[in-house]
């Protein structure tokens, strides 16, 4: 069943179109929905929680209907907003119980699901300090455990990585994953980064300028390619082997590509593999790896867009 249904889903501001006739399914699971500065994935999100009415149509969120039935849905959702959005004088424990209560658990409950929660996103002793003394890793684990605390069938998490350093990201990213194999939640995650949707998300919707360019599973993006990586020990006398390999292979009829000790080898059909595999063997020099390559997300996008979503790299030469 889909948790999210648009159809032609259109949202225009007076100077700009920010949702472009939007047609996607998503699934259950964690969903990753990507696009650049711009592209239209907060307004989509705020659609989507029946917070800002679409200009043409339609939108259901766990079958509701946005334009009619944003209240329930706002009851069965969680929403991790993007931007900076927590009081600094209260502690975690007071605004994520706040939180609770307002989306109507009774006290005791609404107590116990804030320990669990705040447990559940590895926030400890600090629960009981003022929010405004947090780290930025730490205020996204407060905005992404109230997000929770009521125990939604679907969360939206918009950028919920920004801020956060490399580690801190690897945590949230963890943290994502867990959501839906820990608690069953699907989870709607956006990102301008298509490097961390590969590594969290079983599926992920593409968008550009408010179109949609592509909405696949994961696994489709990151298909095998025909292409192995083949890396070989030093020989015995201590000397490289990759020499020898790549001599040998180029030997045996197969095109390859070197890149410092590893050699990137096109077959064409299964045989290829046997053909790395007894070429190097006929060496006598030490298999350290022979890996099919897959695509990485952001290869697929290559000469298919204008302006591709940035890849951790782009991002990280910035
Ligand atoms: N309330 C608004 N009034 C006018 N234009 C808006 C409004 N909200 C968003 N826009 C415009 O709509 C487009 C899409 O914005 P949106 O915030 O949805 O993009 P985004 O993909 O979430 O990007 P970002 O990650 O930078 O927030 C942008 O051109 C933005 O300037």
């Amino acid at each position: 069943m889909s948790v999210i249904a648009t159809e032609e889903l259109t949202k225009r501001y007076p100077r700009v179109t920010a949702l472009d006739q939007l047609t996607v399914d998503v699934p259950e699971g964690v969903t990753g929905l990507v696009g650049a500065n711009g592209a239209g994935k907060s307004t989509l999100i705020k659609i989507l929680l029946g917070l800002s009415p679409a200009t043409e149509g339609k939108a259901r969120v766990l079958g509701l209907d946005v334009a009619t039935e944003g209240a329930t849905i706002r009851e069965r959702v969680g929403y991790m907003p993007e931007h900076d959005c927590l009081p600094p004088d209260v502690s975690a424990t007071e605004f994520v119980m706040h939180m609770a209560r307002m989306s109507g658990l009774p006290s005791t409950a609404a107590r116990e699901r804030t320990a669990d929660t705040l447990r559940h996103v590895g926030l400890y002793e600090e629960r009981y300090r003022p929010i405004g003394g947090y780290s930025t890793g730490m205020k996204q684990r407060v905005k992404l455990a109230q997000a929770l605390v009521h125990d939604p069938r679907l969360v939206l998490l918009d950028e919920p990585t920004n801020g956060l350093d490399p580690v801190g990201r690897d945590e949230m990213l963890d943290l994502i994953r867990r959501i839906h194999t820990d608690f069953g939640i699907s989870v709607f995650v956006t990102s301008h980064l298509l490097g961390e949707l590969e590594r969290t998300c079983d599926h992920v919707v593409v968008v550009d300028g408010g179109k949609l360019l592509r909405a696949q599973a994961t696994k489709e993006f990151t298909r095998t390619t025909g292409v192995f990586t083949v890396e070989v020990d030093t020989n015995a006398d201590g000397s490289d082997g990759t020499d020898d390999a790549q001599t040998a292979l180029v030997g045996a009829g197969l095109p390859v590509e070197r890149d410092g000790r590893l050699l990137h080898v096109s077959v064409a059909d299964e045989t290829g593999y046997d053909t790395i595999r007894d070429t190097i063997d006929g060496l006598g020099v030490g298999l350290v790896r022979l890996q099919q390559r897959r695509h990485r997300i952001a290869e697929v996008f290559l000469g298919e867009q204008s302006q591709a979503p940035q890849t951790e790299k782009e991002t990280a030469d910035a």
